[in-house]
């Protein structure tokens, strides 16, 4: 090595996609925590801006309302795995994007081709600045943000499995209830024009049906782990 230069690792990028609930967001977190990466959840971005819609009167089933906001809100995530942040216009909004309500409007506001064209250039930006790699998560990283990852891994699971995951971490809901809202939100995602959610052709299909959480997180850093190694 040239005047004694360190030898670092060099910089991966690992996308993860999948319908909702197959386990992309704690599987993410986990292993760019292990492997001491950044991590960024794209759903949270497509959330603060359906939340930002809510909040300042927009009609989210009217698409050219949705269109000319999109410039609007200052959307800025934070990557450090063990703390992820998301601010709208300076306002932690972390927990009120998790509520039913954004929940039941982010397939139609995130099926707007301008709010993806926004989104997408800031995945892009936070990717490219990610000195040591990355692990981002959401529907269409592989297909479409960052089609030369390094990585691409496609989570399924069984609806039934997905909603009884779900249906542990919402009070008051029962599991048929979240399963046809789950079935629904990924039918929405898959079907619209812009980047729906798909499998990249060279994503590898991991199925975390029967899996537990650190299985899962065991066998996505293998996968990285492998690429680093030129396998
Ligand atoms: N393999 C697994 N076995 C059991 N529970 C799991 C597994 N993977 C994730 N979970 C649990 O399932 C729930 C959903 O996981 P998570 O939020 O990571 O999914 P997601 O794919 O990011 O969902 P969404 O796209 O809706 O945000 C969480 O409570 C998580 O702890
Ligand atoms: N790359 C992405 C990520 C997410 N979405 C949309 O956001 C919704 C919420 O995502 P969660 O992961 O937080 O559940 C999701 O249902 C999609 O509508 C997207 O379009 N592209």
């Amino acid at each position: 090595m040239e005047n004694g230069a360190a030898r670092t690792a060099p910089a991966v990028i690992v996308a993860i996609d999948g319908p909702s609930g197959t386990g992309k967001s704690s599987t993410s977190k986990a292993v760019a925590a292990q492997l001491r990466l950044n991590y960024l959840d794209t759903g949270a971005q497509y959330r603060a801006i359906t939340w930002w819609m809510v909040a300042n009167g927009v009609d989210t089933d009217d698409a050219q309302a949705v269109a000319a906001a999109a410039d609007k809100p200052e959307i800025l995530s934070g990557t450090d795995p063990e703390n992820p942040t998301i601010t709208v216009d300076g306002v932690d909004v972390a927990g009120p994007i998790r509520t039913q309500e954004v929940t039941s409007k982010v397939s139609a506001v995130s099926a707007v081709p301008e709010i993806r064209t926004r989104i997408t250039e800031l995945q892009r930006a936070i990717a490219a600045a990610a000195v040591t790699g990355i692990v981002v998560e959401g529907r269409d990283i592989g297909t479409t943000v960052l089609p030369d990852a390094d990585l691409k891994i496609f989570l399924t699971a069984a609806a039934e499995a997905r909603a009884a995951r779900r249906s542990g971490e919402l009070k008051d809901s029962d599991v048929k209830a979240t399963r046809e809202a789950l079935i629904k939100r990924d039918a929405a995602d898959s079907t619209r024009k812009t980047s729906p959610l798909a499998k990249a052709d060279d994503a590898v299909e991991v199925d975390t049906t029967d899996l537990t959480l650190p299985q899962v997180i065991e066998c996505v850093v293998t996968l990285v782990e492998e690429k680093r190694a030129g396998k």
